[in-house]
């Protein structure tokens, strides 16, 4: 019988049996006990303020409330961090993450890709005149490239900048009807200036696309300026806080300066000076790209938290006739469905902490006029982003499932989880075309290997002998796992090339060969992705200085990773003979012990995150296992029990009861 106060004892025990200190993981995980203290403290600062607890739940708001809670809460957020004098990006992402926990801001394009764009893309000139301005909220801006024709192939936008040399303007235009600007966030009713992606002509020449500063609204009246046309998109799957907008531009007239012209340049003559690499102007997509590996780590943690704490609270069916009914956690297709997703929570953490530091480090030697890197830090990134995604979309999901009916609920806290980060999948760059990105880059590196060339370090597995087979024994060392995938990769990159030449060979061009092979093509990205997150927790796990126990913990969990990920997709690692059947009779029987050797830290393990209970937001996820409880006084507070009869009930069901359907034919 479960008790309603203090701590569910199942939940006790499970912390009482795990086998390591979760402080320790905690540390390990969020780099260094100083780093967890201000997270703490960061967390708190924000749970603790009145200020956010002041409103309705997201759930029970309309979507105007929606929008306009979370612009309070956001204007507030950013009046904070300066008064708190929080500049570094992670702090006000912890800040933020407590403050309004998967509640997309209304400013966010502003914070996310406006003004960095400024600060990456401006002239000193173009920098000094906006940034202030953006600062203080004077100039609130957005990042306009997607149309309504046009998000994936930003070649082939439709916006046009036209110089006009005389009055040293450009001339902005939405010819077409497909052509306006649509989808931009907090583009509909917030912003007043927009970054808007454009064909640039000058010259009577097409120079491809551009990034211009465009005022779309008085900075006064907020009321839209001449030859501006914009509203909201409307409701859509989720992001109900964010009003998504289109816009349209009618000879729109810019001065020159406020094209982005650090690297790209229109003289006043309307000469065109060309940037260093053309692709330098995605680089705010690159941006964003990098920090949704974090981002989508983090909510499929925070549904694992939900689900494996609710999966220990949980009882049902009992399991011998009469006998106590079973801690759902204890069945194993329970720990199937969840642990594995555990390991990819961790995984894909450790992921978004390289990306970031990667990211910094080749930003800065890009700054310093080094691009040599730009190609892998975009096939990194565009992999990094999409495998994430997917996988973490994916993941809260089936930690939904797992919640069984409680889990459909918004007091599970899940469905606000997943409709934020499913958008990942879509935004910044649709994940299949994104995986062929990466699939792009990895022809040029089989081609490279051909040529006997030198290899950047992470590819340098491509080289392997196919012909070798798996070294794995019962024991499933670490370093045969990680053979195994990069085995893997290496066979069906080859595969993917060998199909194009094959198609070249008979006649196709190299266009219709890459189009004949695009599915092939993507499977050797995604298995080159899963290699690369596969060694790379492997080396977090064996080369880091942690905790011993924390260290044999998370040995495990990481093993549950590689081996599932291996019995799931067997048929690529089987198909030319890489593991034998008894190997693969090892792996199956390995998977089910690690399942058995996690059960007892499972709970330990989604502690060690530290996601305060006001940042879950969820019933079924509490410290304190309070489930039921919980679930009832959410229930008590629905607005829709705030009258015991509702109107609703007179003006249709008691005249229905009656046989008086009059009502209806009016309509
Ligand atoms: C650091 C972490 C910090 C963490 C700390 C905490 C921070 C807190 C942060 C908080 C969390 C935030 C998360 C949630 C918020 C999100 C809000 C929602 C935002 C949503 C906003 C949007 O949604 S905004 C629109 C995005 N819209 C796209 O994303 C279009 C996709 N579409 C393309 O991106 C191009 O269309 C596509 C396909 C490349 C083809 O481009 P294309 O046609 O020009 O090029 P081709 O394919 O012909 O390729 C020609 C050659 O260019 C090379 N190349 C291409 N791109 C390159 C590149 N970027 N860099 C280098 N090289 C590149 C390529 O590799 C080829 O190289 P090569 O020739 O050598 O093979
Ligand atoms: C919540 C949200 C917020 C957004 N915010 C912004 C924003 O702030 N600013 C902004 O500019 N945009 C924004 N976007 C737009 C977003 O960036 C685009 O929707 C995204 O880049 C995908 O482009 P698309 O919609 O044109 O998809 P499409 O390209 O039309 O995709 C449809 C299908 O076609 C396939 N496909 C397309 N091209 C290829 C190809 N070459 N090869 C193989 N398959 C292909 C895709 O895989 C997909 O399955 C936002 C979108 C969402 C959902």
């Amino acid at each position: 019988m479960a008790t309603t106060t203090g701590v569910n004892s199942d939940l006790a025990k499970e912390r009482n049996n795990s086998t390591f200190d979760v402080e320790e993981l905690s540390n390990f995980i969020y780099r260094g006990p100083e780093k967890v203290k201000r997270r703490r403290y960061l967390h708190n600062l924000a749970t603790k303020d009145p200020f956010f607890r002041k409103f309705k739940p997201w759930a029970f708001q309309t979507r105007e409330e929606q929008y306009e809670i979370c612009l309070q809460k956001h204007l507030y957020i950013n009046k904070k961090c300066k008064e708190l004098n929080l500049t570094e990006p992670v702090d006000k992402f912890f800040y933020t993450e407590a403050a309004a926990p998967h509640e997309n801001s209304p400013i966010g394009l502003h914070t996310v890709m406006f003004i960095p764009t400024i600060e990456k893309q401006g002239t000193e000139e173009q920098k000094k005149r906006w940034l202030p301005l953006a600062e203080s909220l004077k100039m609130i801006g957005t990042y306009a490239q997607t149309e309504m024709g046009h998000g994936t192939f930003i070649r082939g936008l439709e916006t046009t900048a036209t110089y006009d040399p005389r009055t040293r303007e450009f001339i902005l235009n939405s010819p077409t009807i497909t052509s306006m600007k649509y989808w931009p966030g907090n583009l509909g009713k917030t912003t007043n200036h927009c970054l808007v992606m454009a064909q640039l002509y000058t010259q009577g020449k097409n120079c491809g696309i551009h990034m211009f500063m465009v005022q779309i609204r008085d900075l006064e009246t907020h009321m839209p300026l001449a030859g501006i046309e914009v509203g909201d998109i409307g409701p859509k799957f989720g992001y109900g806080t964010n009003d998504n907008g289109f816009l349209r531009l009618s000879n729109v007239r810019i001065p020159r300066e406020n094209m982005l012209m650090r690297y790209s340049k229109v003289l006043e003559d309307g000469t065109y000076v060309k940037p260093p690499n053309a692709k330098i102007a995605y680089g705010s997509m690159v941006l964003v790209r990098a920090a949704i590996v974090t981002d989508a780590a983090r909510a499929l943690a925070q549904a694992c938290v939900i689900s494996i704490r609710y999966s220990a609270v949980r009882r049902q069916t009992e399991v011998s006739p009469g006998g106590e009914e079973a801690q759902i956690i204890d069945y194993q297709t329970q720990q199937y469905r969840l642990f594995p997703l555990l390991a990819t929570s961790y995984a894909m953490y450790f992921a978004g902490r390289f990306m970031y530091d990667f990211y910094l480090k080749t930003t800065a030697e890009i700054e310093g006029g080094n691009l040599d890197s730009m190609p892998q830090l975009h096939a990194i990134s565009a992999g990094l982003k999409a495998f994430s995604s997917w996988m973490c979309s994916a993941g809260v999901e089936t930690c939904r499932l797992c919640c069984g009916g409680h889990g459909y609920s918004h007091a599970s806290g899940l469905p606000k989880i997943y409709i934020d980060v499913v958008p990942g999948c879509t935004y910044e760059g649709e994940n299949n075309v994104m995986m062929l990105q990466v699939a792009r880059f990895l022809m040029k590196m089989y081609g490279k290997l051909q040529n006997g060339e030198a290899l950047p370090t992470f590819m340098q597995y491509m080289s392997t002998d196919l012909n070798k087979k798996s070294c794995m024994t019962e024991e499933v060392a670490l370093n045969c796992l990680v053979m195994a995938y990069e085995h893997r990769a290496a066979r069906m990159i080859r595969d993917a090339a060998a199909s194009m030449e094959k198609l070249v060979q008979s006649g196709k061009s190299p266009v219709e060969a890459w189009n004949g092979s695009t599915v092939m093509l993507t499977w050797a990205a995604i298995a080159h992705c899963h290699a690369f997150v596969t060694k790379l927790f492997v080396e977090t796990v064996v080369k880091s200085r942690m905790d011993s126990k924390v260290q044999s913990a998370l040995t495990s969990l990481c093993k549950l990773y590689a081996v599932h990920g291996i019995v799931e997709n067997l048929g690529g690692f089987i198909q030319d003979q890489f593991f034998d059947s008894k190997q693969v009779k090892i792996l199956q029987k390995k998977l089910m012990q690690l399942l058995a050797e996690i059960r007892p830290n499972a709970v330990a393990f989604v502690d060690a995150f530290d996601y305060p209970d006001e940042v879950l937001q969820s019933c079924l996820g509490r410290y304190d296992g309070q489930v039921y409880q919980a679930l009832y006084d959410y229930a008590k507070s629905s607005p829709m029990n705030e009258k015991e009869v509702l109107d609703s009930y007179y003006k249709y069901i008691k005249p229905a009861q009656n046989g008086k359907y009059q009502q209806y034919s009016k309509l």
